[in-house]
């Protein structure tokens, strides 16, 4: 038996970060929790809570709040809990404080803009001396952070790695399924985030339950087809990562994609800021990477029309309803 990873890292304060924080020591670990403003570490360490982030939930015993990234070091595996698109940054800054061979896993959901790569993809130029491995599925960070019962995969393509990682940060509330399809996990989050605009988008225009469980199944499809195109397995998709976190996000305005949608659905207006919504942020690389592989994804083109001011609400939801009926399948 291997040994077991016992202090884990988690390099990112915000909500996601620090609801992992929680999850990990719950299950046993050391944490660490480290992020980059001082100030907030600080807050963070004084008041045992991430008031900014999560507001009310208490940071678990067994976290160590930190901004030195040399806490990172002892380490046996970290957790990179930053947005999709300040992930190669985060990562090339503390690859140099990791030891070699250390599993990194990604906990972002999107697709690099500028390169098109994926998230492990991703880790693996910014930090090659890592074991690259990526956690996701349908969880939103209130919940883990409170103990609230959620399931998620965790993938890695090297054998036995996900199986450790899922044995060291598991519970019986924040239950880890592993697997080796790397990529149609990191398809699933990166997808489903713009379909979940859209989603929001019906509920602010108020199109009715029956249009949105159509948006849910026919953003499903496309989902699939871009996975197929980009080598994922099927069955993933079909799983916690993939359709599983589509519905979750889709259904409920605690999703910041699913709130852009609803605010565009509403108002027409644009996006509320502060809070990350990484769809809007990976709509066009996805669109593109789509269309240079002949995958059709209309629900995801008229999300990124309508952000990119191509198209207003109206102009989007009529496309999609002109289009020539035809075989389901
Ligand atoms: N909030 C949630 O419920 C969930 C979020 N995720 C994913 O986790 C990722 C992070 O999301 P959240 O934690 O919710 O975002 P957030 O906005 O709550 O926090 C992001 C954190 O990353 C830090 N950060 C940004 N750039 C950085 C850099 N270059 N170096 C170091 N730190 C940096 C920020 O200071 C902030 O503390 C996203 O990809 C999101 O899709 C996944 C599952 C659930
Ligand atoms: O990924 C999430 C839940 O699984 C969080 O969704 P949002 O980023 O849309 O809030």
């Amino acid at each position: 038996m291997p040994p077991p990873l016992q202090r884990i890292g988690v390099a990112g304060a915000g909500a996601w970060g620090t609801a992992l924080a929680n999850a990990a020591a719950r299950a046993g670990r050391e944490v660490v929790l480290w992020g980059r403003d001082d100030r907030a570490i600080a807050a963070m360490r004084a008041t045992r809570e991430n008031r900014p982030y999560l507001p009310g939930v208490a940071l678990a015993d067994g976290v160590e709040p930190t901004a030195d990234a040399e806490a990172l070091a002892a380490c046996d595996a970290v957790l990179l809990v930053v947005p999709a698109q300040a992930s190669r940054a985060a990562a090339a800054e503390l690859c140099p404080h990791l030891a070699p061979g250390t599993p990194l896993v990604t906990c972002a959901k999107g697709i690099e803009r500028g390169t098109s790569l994926f998230m492990t993809q991703v880790l693996a130029e910014a930090c090659p001396q890592a074991r690259p491995a990526i956690l996701s599925g349908p969880s939103f960070a209130v919940d883990v952070a409170a103990g609230l019962p959620t399931a998620v995969t965790l993938a890695a393509r090297e054998p036995g790695l996900a199986e450790a990682l899922a044995a060291a940060l598991g519970s019986s509330s924040f239950r880890l399924y592993h697997s080796d399809d790397v990529r149609g996990v990191e398809i699933g989050g990166a997808a489903k985030n713009v379909l979940a605009i859209a989603a929001g988008i019906v509920g602010g225009r108020a199109l009715g339950a029956s249009a949105a469980a159509a948006l849910i199944a026919r953003g499903f499809a496309e989902l699939a087809r871009f996975g197929r195109a980009f080598g994922a397995r099927p069955e993933t998709l079909a799983g916690l990562s993939g359709l599983g976190d589509l519905i979750l996000t889709c259904s409920t305005a605690q999703s910041r994609n699913y709130a852009l949608g609803l605010s565009l659905g509403r108002e027409g207006g644009l996006h509320p800021a502060g809070k990350l919504a990484e769809g809007a942020l990976t709509a066009r690389v996805l669109v593109a990477m789509a269309q240079a592989q002949g995958v059709e994804m209309p629900i995801a083109a008229a999300v990124e029309a309508v952000l990119a001011g191509h198209w207003n609400v109206d102009q989007a939801i009529g496309s999609l309803l002109a289009r020539p009926q035809k075989a389901e399948l």
